[in-house]
C-alpha cells in the first residue's frame, strides 16, 4: 500500500507546532530531571530496563519519554532502547555547578499548575499561584521548607548570569555593600571576592539567612560580611553606602516598592547609592524574555510586574532618590542606579 505523507504545515502552522512541542519539551525534561535521569546517565549509557529499575517507573512509558527527549537533544538514542547523556542533560545533573536544575524543577513542576491557571490572573488580575495554592508564594515557602529551598536555589541560579556586573562596575568608592533580599548571597559573595576591600551585609527573611550562613562559612567570608534577618518592608540595616535590590522590586506593587526604596533611603542617608538589578521593559526594544518574566510575575504575586526605565525613575523619585543611570549589562538585565538626595 502506498502511503502519502501530507506536509505538517497543512494541519498546523510551524509556529503552532513549535508551541505544542515546547510545552512537552518543558514537561518531559522536568520529569526526567525529577527522576534523576541526568545523574543516572552520567557514568555511561543505560538501557531503558536499567533506567526504569533505578527510577521505579513504568518501563514502556519511560521508553516513550526518552524517545521523545532524544528528539530535542536531551538524551542520545544509541540503540532502540539504549540512551546516553548529552551536554544538555549533563547540564541538569544534581551537582552544585549546574544550578539551573532547581529552576527547571521550580517552574516546570512546582509552578506548573499555576501556569495552567494563568487565565484566572488575566480575568481577575490576581495571581494564579494563590488561586491554586490558597496562599501567596511567601506564605507557601514559609510553610513548605523543601519548596522554599528549591525557590532560593532557583533564584540563586540566576545570580550567576548577573555576575558580569561585579566585574564591570566600579565599586572603588564604596566601603560597605548591602544586598537587600539577597537570598543565599551568591551575588554578594561574588562582589566581596572580586573586591577584597569591601565589606558586606546580606539581608533577607530569617529562614533564608539561616541557610545562607553555611555558604559564607564555606568561603571564609564571615569576617567581612554580616548576615542579618528582617523584613525589608519594615526596616533595612544602616551602615552601607551601596544598597542592592536584585530581582526584588519586580515582586512587589508600586506602593510596596516605594516602601522598600524609602527604607533603603532612610538606612543609607544622603549620598548613598541604590543598585536595582532587573529586566527592563522597552517599547523600542521588546525582548521576549522580559515579557515571559512579566507573565511569571503576573502568575506568582499580586502587583508583581516588570517595569520600564521611566517607571523605575518614578519609583526612585517617590522614595527620595535621583536616577543616575540605566546600564544594560547583558542581553537580559540592566543596572538602574540611583543616588539618595
Ligand atoms: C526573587 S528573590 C531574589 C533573591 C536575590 N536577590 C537574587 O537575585 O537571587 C526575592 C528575595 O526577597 C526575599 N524577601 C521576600 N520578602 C522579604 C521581606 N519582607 N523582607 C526581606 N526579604 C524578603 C526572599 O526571601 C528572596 O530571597
Amino acid at each position: 500500500m502506498e502511503v502519502t505523507q501530507s506536509p505538517s504545515s497543512s494541519l498546523f502552522s510551524p509556529t503552532i507546532l513549535d508551541m505544542f512541542r515546547s510545552i512537552f519539551a518543558a514537561k518531559t525534561v522536568q520529569i526526567a530531571v525529577s527522576y534523576n535521569i541526568p545523574d543516572l546517565l552520567q557514568d555511561g549509557p543505560k538501557s531503558v530496563a536499567e533506567l526504569a529499575k533505578a527510577t521505579g517507573t513504568h518501563e514502556d512509558s519511560l521508553y516513550r519519554l526518552l524517545r521523545m527527549l532524544s528528539t530535542i537533544g536531551f538524551v542520545e538514542r544509541l540503540e532502540e532502547k539504549r540512551f546516553a547523556e548529552t551536554p544538555l542533560s549533563h547540564s541538569l545533573c544534581s551537582n552544585e555547578s549546574n544550578p539551573l536544575r532547581s529552576f527547571v524543577l521550580w517552574l516546570f513542576d512546582h509552578c506548573w499548575s499555576s501556569v495552567g491557571a494563568l487565565a484566572h490572573s488575566v480575568k481577575t488580575g490576581q495571581p494564579s499561584f494563590e488561586y491554586v495554592h490558597g496562599m501567596d508564594i511567601w506564605q507557601w515557602n514559609a510553610t513548605h521548607p523543601e519548596d522554599q529551598a528549591l525557590f532560593n536555589q532557583a533564584m540563586a541560579s540566576f545570580s550567576r548570569f548577573d555576575e558580569q556586573i561585579v566585574l564591570t562596575h566600579d565599586f572603588s568608592s564604596a566601603r560597605v555593600v548591602a544586598d537587600i533580599g539577597g537570598g543565599y548571597g551568591v551575588f554578594l559573595r561574588a562582589i566581596l571576592k572580586a573586591h577584597p576591600m569591601l565589606k558586606g551585609i546580606l539581608y533577607d527573611i530569617s529562614p533564608v539567612i539561616d541557610e545562607a550562613k553555611e555558604y559564607f562559612a564555606g568561603e571564609q567570608l564571615e569576617a567581612r560580611c554580616q548576615l542579618l534577618a528582617g523584613d525589608f518592608l519594615v526596616a533595612i540595616p544602616t551602615g552601607a553606602d551601596i544598597y542592592i535590590l536584585k530581582h526584588v522590586l519586580h515582586n512587589w506593587n508600586d506602593q510596596d516598592c516605594i516602601r522598600i526604596l524609602s527604607n533603603c533611603r532612610a538606612a543609607g542617608g544622603v549620598g548613598s547609592r541604590i543598585f536595582i538589578v532587573e529586566q527592563v521593559l522597552s517599547f523600542e526594544k521588546p525582548l521576549e524574555d522580559v515579557f515571559v518574566s512579566d507573565m511569571v510575575m503576573l502568575m506568582v504575586l499580586k502587583g508583581a510586574r516588570e517595569r520600564s526605565a521611566d517607571e523605575y525613575k518614578t519609583l526612585l523619585e517617590a522614595a527620595g532618590f535621583m536616577l543616575k543611570q540605566v546600564v544594560p549589562f547583558n542581553e537580559m538585565y540592566s543596572l538602574i542606579e540611583g543616588i539618595a538626595i
